[in-house]
């Protein structure tokens, strides 16, 4: 009886790991509808996603499969030498949010897309922004190519325009990737907010690294026009350069967050499927080690295909004190509001600190903008923190505590 209710709370709520789910059910005497109620409160989101039969299935089907393999990310040792994963199954066993695909692309059109864009002088500049007051310069190149002409879309608070249109060759690429990245996605779990259309790969953001020395720091890529739990599929070309990845926080009793680092070989696709952005960081160091192409030498090229929803374009909140444009994060850093995907002011990438915020509001992203009356607007973001979308990690123990001493502490002012 208790296993079929709690089934039935599973199904509503994947989000929220079984030992959780059944603490709550109990004290709630066993009642389902007491349970949903509260659990409601803290993922509003569930109330659109009960309504929604196909998306139900979908979730019943894919709650057999488990997410998390369990990545080894308590380090306990003085060292924080970085762990070397130098094959699929390294890779994959230790992250369960990424896989990676050695010699993806057939070799000559590896090396004619290699060769189009080293050749490629025009429009590779490096980013300039501002952190807390400084004036800042990425350091390396980067360049947007797209399927068609694109308005733009915002960079560190500034809008940047594509420079190319793919050419033939780039047009296959995009085609053999979105059928791989689409075939995976089908297979693997789906997370609780991953968006239900098919992805497409028609921006790719293209990374030179010229030399050794260029580089990318520690980051995770911005959530605000591709959305949360979203897929990155990731293109490497010549030289062989580590990529490196750790969690995005400590795990208690773990001195350091463990460093992985994955050799990036030409013509290696490597995907960030959901829960990546959210979970890891990753960059690109110049202290590493770089072994040359035969076509390009020190030169490598990235290309990161990512799925623009048009639906964040069109609603993306704009900050309530300046009225800048808002980058969509989670915050990680306490385990105790780990989770809750947040709004920030990007003004002070533009040198104006404001602070602006509110919290993430993904109820409305299953919602079809054709059933909306004319005057009703998508709104993503809310000022209620209860009404907030939150999405924890099934082995981040930490945060899931919290999460049920918060929901316990309710119980008891509601009994
Ligand atoms: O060059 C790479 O492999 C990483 C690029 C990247 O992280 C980015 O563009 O956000
Ligand atoms: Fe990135």
């Amino acid at each position: 009886m208790t296993d079929s209710k709690l089934k039935e709370l599973e199904l509503i709520f994947p989000e929220v790991d079984k030992s959780a789910l059944l603490e709550i059910l109990i004290s709630c005497e066993g009642s389902v509808s007491k349970s949903e109620s509260l659990l409601i409160e803290q993922f509003p989101t569930v109330k659109k996603r009960k309504l929604n039969a196909s998306l139900q299935s979908n979730i019943q089907s894919l709650l057999k499969n488990e997410q998390s393999k369990g990545l080894v990310s308590t380090n306990t040792t003085n060292s924080n030498k970085p762990v070397y994963l130098y094959t699929k199954k390294d890779v994959e066993n230790t992250c369960s949010y990424a896989t990676i695909h050695y010699n993806f692309l057939p070799p000559d059109l590896a090396d004619n897309v290699l060769k189009f864009i080293i050749n490629d002088k025009d429009g590779f500049s490096s980013q300039e922004f501002h952190l807390f007051g400084n004036k800042c310069k990425s350091n390396h190149c980067n360049k947007l190519y797209a399927s068609k002409n694109y308005d733009g879309v915002y960079y560190n608070g500034k809008k940047s325009k594509y420079k190319s249109n793919f050419n033939d060759d780039l047009k296959i690429v995009q085609v053999l990737i979105e059928d791989f990245v689409n075939k995976l996605i089908a297979e693997r779990p789906r997370l609780p907010f991953q968006h239900i259309t098919k992805w497409k790969g028609d921006i790719a953001l293209c990374n030179r690294y010229d030399t050794k020395a260029n580089d990318l720091d520690w980051h995770s890529d911005r959530m605000t026009y591709i959305g949360p739990h979203c897929t990155i599929a990731s293109l490497s070309l010549g030289a062989n350069r580590e990529f490196r990845i750790r969690k995005m926080y400590n795990s208690t009793g773990s001195k350091f967050n463990t460093i992985y680092s994955i050799p990036l070989p030409h013509n290696t696709l490597f995907i960030m499927h959901p829960g990546f952005q959210e979970e890891f960081k990753h960059c690109v160091s110049s202290s590493t080690t770089l072994k040359n192409h035969e076509i390009s030498n020190s030169t490598r090229i990235n290309l990161t295909y990512r799925n623009y929803l048009s639906i964040f374009d069109k609603y993306l909140p704009h900050c309530p004190k300046c009225n800048a444009q808002m980058d969509l994060r989670r915050s990680y850093k306490l385990p105790q509001s780990r989770g809750n995907y947040i709004w920030l002011c990007t003004g002070g990438y533009l040198n104006k600190e404001c602070n602006g915020f509110y919290w993430a509001d993904f109820s409305k992203l299953g919602v079809d903008s054709t059933e909306l009356s004319n005057d009703e607007k998508i709104k993503l973001y809310t000022t209620d923190s209860k009404t907030a979308s939150l999405w924890i990690a099934k082995d981040d123990h930490e945060a899931l505590k919290h999460f049920r001493e918060k929901i316990r502490l309710q119980l008891r002012k509601s009994n």
